[in-house]
């Protein structure tokens, strides 16, 4: 499956000189035509330009095969199309094998498992895949799977974009798609749903999860068996008192005839034996761990669905409600189904019983219609009989926002002697709570004696009446001995069903919790439509680059003459100010812009709005697709793992290589990170040291999950040892507290390396040199022009050429700008594109001159291109 043919687009190309260019080969005939000029539709540049030495350079440069884009997002039901992109010379016929690789999305589950050869004719550009996307009416959270590129023929493939991610959006609600009305409706309907329904629901989509329903058939049907079990026991103690104590008369009825005592012997042995097999049972039920698999799949959906949470959703769910409803409610709710079998289970046992009572004695039918009447009544109004306290949540939640908000702030409360005051308030909430929580406990007593009570009850008045009959021998004493453990049976079988409907009921709060959190806003559809709109955009542009009769500048390829550019973007904050109004600007890419402005004039919303963080009021923000773009926030952040792992999070598997490794420290000693690179020397050590066979093997396995939940990969790489293996727990205790032996500026420092770590096409940084002082602050800054005239620092100059170019958008925060190459100003709602003070050039990195920053070749491509 999957073979596809060059595309109708390509072939439409027929003059020849198209097909030699995206970018670095010229036929002779071309260069002929055009050396010593460029012509650029009217544009004549007077600057002469050397194609033979540009082909003598370029010529075994074999064309790069890559996806068009690092994610696309698919709808469910869709035939969907993720777009492939061949860059360089176009001349001949290249291809490479494809093949869809599980992720959270499972192929048959999310999409149908696709794979085959790509193939891109002479002159072709770009090419697409078509990939099944499984409809299904329930819900599911954002799942995704990889598309991989592999066995490239004739071509190379991307470093990067060998890989894509196909996110699968489903746009049903949760648990399915009967709650469509109140979810489109708003969260104020979504918490008025009733509860009843929505837990029947719920627990039908808990079914769905493979494997499930087979379990719970399983255990509906041998929870059964406890009932069977009991049944045996009533039967065999009237047996006991009636046949085998019952002498001549019942000897007949001996199960071995005329020996009473062996036959007891043998009941005996039937009421050891028959627990051991329930025993065994139980044993089969815990390891199902039916809960355990609802668990993993609420807590993992929840987890994704807040990954993809847009502004709005995150802004409304506070970090503590998050961790309640991923933690505390997911578990909750995650034994449903056990509730749902007990109940069953009890509802089987409460007809059994009755039969048996019946089926003994006749006239017990009052006793059998009686008690369930009496406890309906007694759950249907213990209400106006007692009187409900105050529920405890909202004292609960106070008391985890104040545990969460003093752990966060405790270097500010301390900093402020404000320990005692902090201390006081949470004994006070404390001390509310408890308030709330002693009339609660004193409600539950109340409604539970009840249960308790009632079978003795009965059984008093059994005996007080019926007892005469046994005298009488109108009842056997076995029946009448049987019928009374029968009472308290079904007693204490009512208060078990009691406190699984309580169970039950007591989910209703965290499932309407749940239903709200998973039905909260993402910004999935948003990427879908951004994605899509900058994949056309870029493949509209590169048609009429194609289109166009002209050399490129050395080490570029036509693809990057497509700009980066602001079109009539206007970004309003609240009802009437607008920040920036129908900004229509452009940058080349290979470019350090600085974005300046005065103190609240716009910088960090129009670095957030390039970043892609938060969307303009109107007008769009068009990069080319294929280029990875990081932005770098202002607040350093070190996360709480080992420095290589914070270096390396955002390509963890670049940590196996050892030539990423040796980049890594290259860039760590460019940066001046002395602490950090003998932390990494150190942990680099510690990785390689040498462990038994048997840790690393236990590691392995730890590492796969449990109970049959998705399995992550096991990684035999010592560099990246799973979290539970010895290895990393070796790094953890000898690195313990690392981030606190590093300066502040250090700190600051490793914040940026981890960007230039992973080398996006596009990086975009918040004030990244507001915490330098002069020496250092030239260090970074240094590092960034490498990162653009270089296309990535600590990377080799002479394969520059082979590197897409890089472009950095930067805040400055300093009126320094004299080493970038242009600079932005935000003023008055406008953005205005200069050029700096005073321009430092480039010293060579490679062979040749490296394009001037400002040369108006490049621009004047654009101009024409675009
Ligand atoms: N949600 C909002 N509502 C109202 N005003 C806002 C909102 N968010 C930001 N602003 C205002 O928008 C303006 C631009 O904010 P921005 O953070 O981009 O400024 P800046 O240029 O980075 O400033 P500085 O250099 O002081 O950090 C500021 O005046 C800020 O107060």
């Amino acid at each position: 499956m999957g073979a596809c043919g060059g595309k109708p687009a390509a072939k439409q190309q027929e003059s020849r000189e198209l097909r030699f260019h995206d970018g670095l080969h010229y036929s002779p005939l071309e260069s002929n035509v055009h050396r010593g000029f460029l012509s650029l539709g009217s544009n004549e540049l007077d600057s002469p330009f050397d194609f033979e030495s540009q082909l003598s350079v370029d010529e075994d440069t074999q064309d790069i095969v890559q996806f068009s884009a690092p994610i696309f997002v698919a709808e469910e039901g869709e035939t969907f199309s993720v777009k492939l992109m061949r860059l360089g010379s176009l001349a001949g016929t290249v291809s490479c094998y494809f093949q869809t690789e599980a992720g959270s999305g499972k192929p048959g589950v999310r999409y149908v498992h696709t794979e085959g050869e790509v193939v891109f004719g002479d002159g072709q550009f770009e090419e697409s895949i078509d990939i099944q996307i499984i409809d299904s009416p329930d819900w599911s959270a954002t799942l995704e799977f990889k598309v991989v590129l592999s066995n490239a023929r004739g071509c190379s493939l991307g470093k990067y974009l060998k890989v894509c991610r196909v996110k699968v959006l489903d746009s049903d609600p949760f648990p399915n798609s009967d709650y469509a009305e109140p979810v489109k409706a708003g969260l104020d309907a979504i918490k008025e749903i009733n509860p009843v329904p929505l837990f029947v629901d719920f627990c039908r989509l808990m079914l769905k999860i493979p494997g499930n329903s087979r379990r719970f058939a399983v255990i509906l049907l041998c929870d059964q068996l406890k009932n069977a079990y009991l049944w045996f026991q009533l039967k065999a103690s009237v047996y006991t008192v009636n046949v085998i104590f019952g002498g001549e008369d019942a000897a007949d009825q001996l199960i071995i005839p005329g020996d009473a005592v062996t036959t007891a012997k043998l009941l005996g042995l039937m009421y050891i034996g028959l627990p051991l097999l329930l025993h065994l049972y139980k044993e089969a039920k815990t390891r199902m761990d039916i809960a355990g698999h609802c668990n993993f799949y609420l807590q993992t959906s929840l987890m994704r669905k807040y990954m993809n949470f847009n502004d709005d959703s995150r802004a409304a769910v506070s970090l503590d409600a998050v961790q309640k409803v991923v933690t505390e409610q997911a578990l909750d709710v995650s034994n449903s189904l056990d509730n749902v079998s007990s109940m069953l289970e009890t509802l089987g046992r409460l007809v059994m019983l009755n039969y048996f009572a019946v089926s003994s004695d006749p006239g017990m039918l009052w006793a059998v219609v009686t008690m369930p009447v009496v406890m309906t009544f007694w759950v249907l109004l213990r209400h106006r009989w007692l009187t409900k306290p105050e529920k405890d949540r909202p004292y609960k939640k106070r008391v985890i926002q104040l545990v969460c908000s003093i752990s966060e702030y405790y270097s500010l409360i301390a900093a402020y002697f404000q320990r005692p005051a902090m201390n006081e308030k949470f004994a006070a909430s404390v001390a509310k709570l408890g308030e709330v929580q002693e009339p609660l406990g004193i409600y539950h007593m109340r409604t539970e004696f009840f249960f308790s009570w009632l079978g003795p009850f009965f059984s008093g008045f059994y005996l007080c009446f019926y007892a005469q009959q046994v005298m009488d021998d109108q009842l056997s004493l076995g029946t009448f001995l049987a019928t009374i453990s029968v009472f308290k049976e079904v007693s204490s079988n009512f208060a078990d069903g009691y406190s699984v409907m309580m169970s039950v009921i007591s989910k209703f709060e965290p499932l309407t919790d749940i239903t709200l959190f998973l039905n909260r806003q993402t910004d999935v559809r948003d990427l879908k439509e951004m994605v899509n709109r900058r994949l056309k955009e870029t493949s509209e542009q590169r048609s009429r680059l194609m289109q166009l009769s002209m050399p490129i500048p050395p080490g570029k390829v036509r693809t990057d003459l497509l700009p980066i550019r602001l079109e009539n973007v206007s970004f309003k904050l609240g009802m009437d100010k607008e920040l920036f109004k129908n900004v229509d600007i452009f940058v080349e890419q290979g470019k350090l812009i600085a974005v300046e402005g005065t103190h609240g004039s716009g910088k960090t919303k129009l670095i957030r709005i390039l970043a892609g963080g938060i969307s303009p009021t109107s007008g769009v923000v068009t990069m080319p697709s294929h280029l990875r773009c990081v932005l770098v926030t202002h607040n350093v952040v070190l996360m709480n793992t080992s420095p290589l792992q914070n270096l390396f999070f955002g390509d963890p598997l670049a940590l196996a290589q050892t030539e990423d490794r040796q980049r890594v420290m290259s860039i760590l000693e460019k940066l001046g990170m002395n602490r950090t690179r003998e932390l990494a020397e150190k942990e680099m050590e510690i990785l390689q040291e040498p462990l038994s066979d048997g840790e690393e093997v236990d590691a392995d396995a730890g590492h796969c999950g449990t109970a049959g939940k998705e399995k992550t990969k096991p990684t035999r790489s010592p560099w990246i040892p799973p979290d539970d293996s010895k290895r990393a727990a070796n790094v953890r205790s000898a690195l313990r507290g690392w981030q606190g032996t590093l300066s502040f500026q250090e700190k600051a420092k490793l914040h940026i390396a981890r960007a230039l770590v992973v080398n996006p096409e596009i990086l975009i940084l918040e004030k990244p040199l507001m915490n330098f002082d002069d020496k250092e602050y030239r260090l970074v800054q240094k590092s960034l022009r490498e990162y653009v005239y270089n296309r990535g620092v600590a990377l080799p100059a002479e394969s520059r050429e082979s590197r897409r170019p890089r472009t950095c958008f930067y805040s400055a925060e300093r009126e320094d700008t004299s080493q970038t190459d242009v600079v932005w100003k935000c003023d008055g709602g406008s953005v205005v594109a200069e050029k700096p003070p005073t321009q430092v050039r480039e010293p060579r990195t490679s062979g040749k001159d490296l394009p001037s920053p400002k040369s108006s070749l490049t621009q004047d491509i654009q101009m024409t291109a675009v």
